[in-house]
């Protein structure tokens, strides 16, 4: 079964070192992860013409290996290599492909396969590699990243040539970091894991997997099942998106904290215009939402204050996220607080709470270490950062970037942290539930039609 870390460059050549320690020889690792690029390359050629791009290192070799088992295959093959290798397995690979090499231009091809460089990127890319890699940029044919695209950094996703969209990229052996970050991410279209056999290291950041959600118990009742409560403040659509979504997450009864009134609140949604501190007292509460529509005021900030000191399994959200400080947390059970924060609201949490990290891995993992909460920095390149460690997600939606979507995660997390109680667990599928939501919704939804179809996305995680 392939791992699912994501590794750093020193994780992934320390990982490979100790398989070479244990027998394996570079070679043998080379044959495994050009053998098994090349399959993949001979599904999407389909018969047709594959030009193999192929750098001075190892990533060219294993180009040169990709190319002699496409050859083998009976594939039309072509070989660029600008220099020619450098290292001694790429020499092997080098010999090993039995086809002619050329150093000149970009030949027509149907598919392109770019070896030019892999984790060993270290400069900026110029010169011949250089007009390759914008050749690629500009042809028109199926386009393949081994390993990383060849002009981006793998530990920062960095760009350090030209900017070349491809369809596809085939990881080799494990995922990099620059697999799971934006804006790389944007350039690599679909993304696979090529197993090579190592032992990766269990602890590593990795990506997430789908979640695997239950049906309630047979004895189940409806506060077993899980009690939501929503606090509820000035602005009064927000809270009821977030109850809309909740309703179809998991949890067995919803309730809106709320001192207005709201005629355009389903009715399965109880209203409680109780004081708050005293509403919050329910010890059937299983877990509290705040923040959606809850506004910046002093009454705001006396709402998330009491929501905090009811010390339940909490999502803050939204202005919460610009509430919170660290005198707020003092009576908190931060163990059970779950941040769902966008970049803003993120970039606002690390100057609260003084984190300074580099990129938004390491303030992710920064803001979790220095607050006990478990963080969801959410986007286009979601990270979760917990007391299990950093979880990456390979899908997203780019529909989701319309106004109350982010309500409705809320709602959802808020939901399933009401059903089990685990704020990592919820947070992780909350964010498989928005994303399967969003594809169920189907192009340019609403956030509301978004919250409907939580309802169907449970069903395929069951
Ligand atoms: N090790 C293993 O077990 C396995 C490794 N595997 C594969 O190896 C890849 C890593 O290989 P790698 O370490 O040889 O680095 P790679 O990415 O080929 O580049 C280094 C070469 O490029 C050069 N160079 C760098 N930047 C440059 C620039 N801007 N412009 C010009 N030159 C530049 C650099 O030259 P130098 O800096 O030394 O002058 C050096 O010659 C990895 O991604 C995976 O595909 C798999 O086969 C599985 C088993
Ligand atoms: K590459």
């Amino acid at each position: 079964m392939p791992s699912h870390a994501v590794l750093t460059v020193d994780q992934k050549r320390a990982a490979e070192k100790a398989a070479m320690d244990g027998g394996i020889s570079e070679w043998e690792l080379m044959q495994r992860a050009g053998e098994g690029a090349a399959d993949w390359v001979a599904r999407m050629a389909g018969g047709r013409s594959v030009c193999v791009l192929c750098g001075p290192g190892n990533n060219g070799g294993d180009g040169y290996v990709i190319a002699e088992s496409l050859r083998k295959r009976g594939l039309a093959v072509s070989v660029v290599a600008p220099k020619e290798p450098g290292s001694e397995t790429s020499r092997n690979a080098r010999e090993y492909y039995e086809g002619e090499v050329s150093d000149g231009a970009l030949p027509e091809a149907c598919v392109y396969v770019d070896c030019l460089f892999g984790y060993g990127l270290s400069r900026k890319v110029e010169g011949d590699f250089a007009c390759l890699l914008a050749g690629l940029r500009d042809a028109s044919g199926f386009k393949i990243a081994i390993d990383v695209p060849s002009s981006i950094v793998s530990d920062t996703g960095e760009l350090l040539g030209p900017e070349v969209g491809y369809d596809l990229t085939l990881a080799l052996g494990a995922w990099k970091r620059a697999h799971v970050m934006m804006p790389a991410i944007a350039r690599m279209g679909v993304k696979r894991l090529v197993d090579i056999g190592i032992e990766l290291p269990d602890h590593a950041p990795r990506m997430s997997l789908p979640p695997r959600l239950m049906p309630p118990a047979a004895d189940a009742h409806k506060y077993r099942r899980g009690l939501l409560a929503i606090v509820a403040g000035e602005m009064l659509g927000a809270p009821l998106l977030s109850a809309e979504a909740a309703m179809r997450s998991g949890a067995g009864y919803v309730k809106l904290l709320s001192e207005h009134s709201h005629p355009d609140a389903p009715a399965e949604l109880v209203i409680d215009g109780a004081p708050l501190p005293a509403a919050l007292e329910d010890t059937r509460i299983g877990a509290v939402l705040v923040g959606p529509g809850l506004g910046r005021r002093e009454e705001s900030r006396e709402k998330l204050a009491a929501a905090l000191s009811a010390r339940k399994p909490a999502v803050l959200d939204a202005d919460a996220l610009h509430l919170l400080d660290p005198s707020l947390l003092e009576n908190a059970d931060r163990s059970m607080i779950a941040v769902t924060s966008h970049e803003g609201e993120l970039a606002a949490l690390c100057e609260t709470f003084e984190v300074r990290g580099a990129d938004k891995i390491a303030r992710a993992q920064e803001l979790h270490a220095a607050t006990g909460m478990t963080v969801l920095a959410k986007g286009p390149d979601s990270v979760l950062a917990g007391a299990e460690g950093l979880r990456f997600f390979t899908r997203g939606s780019s529909w989701l970037s319309a106004a109350g979507t982010g309500d409705v995660l809320a709602g959802i997390a808020a939901s399933r942290l009401a059903v089990h109680g685990e704020p990592q667990r919820a947070l992780e599928e909350a964010v498989w539930l928005h994303h399967e939501a969003a594809r169920l919704a189907g192009p340019a939804f609403t956030a509301g039609q978004l919250a409907h179809a939580v309802k169907p996305a449970m069903e395929t995680y069951l």
